[in-house]
């Protein structure tokens, strides 16, 4: 199975979500054993994920020492973990809880441990249940991206979705 990022030709319409917080407010933590924001997680990225305007949403992170790949940086694979979740957490600007299906992360520049990486994700297209969203990662200078990203999202039934796993959440809880 191969697949691209293909913006389609025309988005079907979009308009903010009527319960989505407003810009600068906090977006609500979806799972609190999420590894990408979960405050109860006993390994994890804890992004607060802020909504901005329209479809944008933004988070911060310190790189730590336990998120080094090779010396002195950033792990491509949770540098890639972050962008999924503030990815993931932009379709909820137009009310629609989705799962990745699709991930492409672009790595311009090293990251060094210590420094706080800003990443911002924007909702660009919807296409039946497809949802296009790209984001990128800045050093504190937007117009310098370290890495950009370019994710197709699938809308899903949460509970239907889930049934099957959420035991093995539960279990799963410290
Ligand atoms: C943890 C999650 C909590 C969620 C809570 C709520 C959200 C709150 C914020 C959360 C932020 C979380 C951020 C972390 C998010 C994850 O990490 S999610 C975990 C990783 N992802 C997964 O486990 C998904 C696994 N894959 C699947 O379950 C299924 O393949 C999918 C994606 C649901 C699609 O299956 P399906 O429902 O049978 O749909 P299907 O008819 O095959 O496809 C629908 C459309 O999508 C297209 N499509 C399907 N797969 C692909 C693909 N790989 N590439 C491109 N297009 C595709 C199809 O072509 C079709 O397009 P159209 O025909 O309309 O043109």
């Amino acid at each position: 199975m191969e697949n691209a990022f293909d913006l389609p030709a025309v988005s079907d319409p979009m308009s903010r979500h009527p319960k989505i917080p407003g810009p600068g407010e906090p977006i609500r933590l979806h799972h609190s054993l999420c590894y990408g924001c979960g405050d109860d997680a006993p390994i994890g990225l804890r992004l607060k994920v802020i909504a901005g305007e329209g479809f944008t949403v933004s988070a911060q992170m310190v790189v730590e020492q336990w998120m080094q790949g090779g010396p002195g940086v950033i792990h491509g694979g949770v540098l890639t973990a972050a962008f999924d979740e503030i990815l993931g957490t932009a379709p909820l600007t137009i009310g629609a809880p989705v799962v990745t299906a699709h991930l492409e992360v672009d790595f311009a520049k090293p990251i060094p441990l210590g420094s706080t990486l800003h990443l911002d994700a924007e909702v660009l297209a919807k296409e039946r249940r497809k949802v296009f969203v790209r984001a990128s990662a800045h050093l504190g200078d937007p117009e310098n991206p370290v890495a950009t990203a370019h994710s197709i999202f699938v809308e899903i039934d949460l509970k239907k979705h889930f049934a099957a796993y959420r035991d093995d959440a539960a279990q799963s809880r410290p």
